[in-house]
């Protein structure tokens, strides 16, 4: 488990301290995908940069499956950090090492691996990433998606147990992120690595990511199961990333509420209830006609859901209210 325990940082710029993160609580769990989402400037890269102690906190403790890591020297530091991987948004690779150089490189810096343990590591890791047939190459023969992908070789090779991704997938075009983040959800099912990810998207949290923190000016401001946050986000910051990511204009929302009858809902489905034939029998049994005002059916990870928008005029709304409710579906009554 990855601990914070009221972790602050402030930066020392020609004396003066730029605060960069407020005193932080943070639990991430082994085995989970933990993704922290903020504007520019919100403080991810620090954040995410403490748990390897790239950067040093000005204060609070960071502990690391029960250890106090906080206070690590130089040669603690070496063995901790081949237990954290790190990958970056330009990749960091070795311009003038082969692919399977820049593998083994983490490997060869340690000193305690033999040749032959190399050679076997490099081997699996470049079969694991499907890039046996470019071992050879240089990095600049490689595509933004391979490039990554003997990034997250490389930052294996160690065999750590936290993998900190940094906007790992933000230089990359929409169906190579796609390719890179199952990689990411397959490495972390298969190895029950635990990863980290820092992105400005929160369709990556979507994707991969069992539990989000959103971050704005230094601060983590909501944090939780990406479900919950994603379907009934709360602060103001976690709705901008949210409305952004399914393309929807707040204003424009309410524009098509002004001009709408009745009663307005929002109905939110999880799981298995997204599927069912719910709102026709509802309408039926209570009389109650609706006009559907927007909607969506998508997945958060493996979860299905759907969220519906709708007015509803005429027959008994109560009831109409209570049948979508007893029936699971998250009811928000929006007028
Ligand atoms: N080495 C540094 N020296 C001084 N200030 C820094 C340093 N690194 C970051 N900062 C400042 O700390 C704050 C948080 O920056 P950080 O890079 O952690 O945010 P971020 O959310 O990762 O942003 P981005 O997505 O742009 O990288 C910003 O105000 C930034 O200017």
């Amino acid at each position: 488990m990855i601990e914070f325990d009221q972790v602050h940082k402030a930066y020392e710029v020609e004396g003066r301290a730029i605060p960069a993160l407020q005193p932080t609580d943070l639990a991430i769990q082994n085995g989970e995908i933990f993704g922290i989402v903020g504007h520019s400037g919100a403080g991810k890269s620090t954040l995410i940069r403490l748990i390897n102690l790239l950067e040093r906190p000005s204060g609070g403790r960071i502990v690391i499956d029960g250890e106090d890591v906080t206070g690590y020297g130089s040669d603690n530091l070496r063995a901790f950090r081949r237990q954290v991987g790190m990958i970056f948004q330009h990749f960091n690779l070795l311009w003038s090492k082969t692919v399977e150089d820049n593998i083994a490189f983490p490997m060869k810096l340690a000193g305690i691996y033999s040749k032959e343990e190399i050679r076997a590591r490099v081997k699996e890791l470049l079969e694991r990433v499907g890039l046996t047939h470019h071992a050879r190459k240089y990095p600049s023969q490689l595509s933004g998606g391979q490039k990554q992908r003997v990034g997250i070789a490389r930052a294996l090779a160690c065999r750590p147990t936290i993998l900190l991704c940094d906007e790992a997938t933000s230089a990359l075009d929409p169906q190579t992120t796609q390719s890179v983040l199952r990689l990411l959800a397959d490495i972390n099912r298969e190895l029950g690595l635990t990863i980290v990810l820092i992105t400005h998207e929160m369709d990556v949290v979507r994707r991969v990511c069992d539990r989000v923190a959103v971050m704005d000016a230094g601060e983590v401001v909501e944090m939780g199961p990406v479900t919950d946050v994603f379907l009934h986000p709360k602060h103001p910051t976690t709705r901008d990333f949210v409305f952004e990511s399914e393309h929807i204009d707040e204003r424009e929302m309410h524009e098509d509420f002004e001009n709408a009858e009745g009663r307005i809902l929002r109905l939110t489905f999880r799981g298995e209830s997204t599927y069912k034939p719910l709102l026709g029998s509802v309408a039926r049994e209570t009389g109650v006609d609706f006009s559907i005002l927007s909607g969506r059916i998508d997945r958060i990870k493996d979860t299905p859901y759907g969220q519906l928008t709708l007015s509803l005029v005429g027959g008994d709304l109560k009831a109409a209210q209570s049948a979508l409710e007893a029936a699971d579906v998250h009811v928000e009554v929006l007028r």
